[in-house]
């Protein structure tokens, strides 16, 4: 089975965290679900620094990214998906959307109001037991 390995940001502005969701695809389980922004590492690459250029790709923003939160394994019907999310403290609220089609940022104990991705939900609930 095909392994995918990825970066992802959990933005903290204040109290409230950026929940962006992604463009429609032909893959049904990710298509329009929220997600933590952030995307593949390339050759080379810290995971640091593949999610410094996955920011500043997507949503034009070079914040200082922190500790590493936690690291999700999920089986999706067509690859392994490692995901290692990073805690991110922003100063603005002022970010592009390049790649997502919407954003919000939402208050800890609303993350659950969102559909999804299937691998984030561990760190949704990681997030709001942490409050
Ligand atoms: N960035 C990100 N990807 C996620 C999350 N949850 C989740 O299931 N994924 C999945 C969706 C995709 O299959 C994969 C990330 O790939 P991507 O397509 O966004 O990454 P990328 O920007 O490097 O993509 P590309 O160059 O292949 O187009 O991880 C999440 O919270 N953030």
């Amino acid at each position: 089975m095909k392994k995918v390995e990825v970066v992802a940001a959990i933005l903290i502005y204040g109290d409230e965290i950026l929940c962006a969701q992604r463009a429609k695809s032909k893959l049904d389980y990710i298509s329009e679900k929220f997600e933590f922004p952030g995307g593949k590492i390339e050759a080379g690459e810290t995971k640091k620094e593949a999610l410094k250029r996955e920011l500043e790709e997507e949503l034009s923003i070079n914040p200082e990214i922190n500790d590493s939160y936690i690291t999700v394994t999920h089986q999706y019907p067509d690859f392994e998906l490692t995901m290692h999310s990073f805690l991110c403290d922003i100063n603005t609220k002022d970010i592009s959307l390049n790649e997502h089609i919407s954003s919000i940022w939402l208050k800890r104990s609303e993350l659950l109001s969102l559909d999804w991705a299937a691998a984030d939900v561990p760190i949704v609930n990681k997030l709001m037991q942490d409050e």
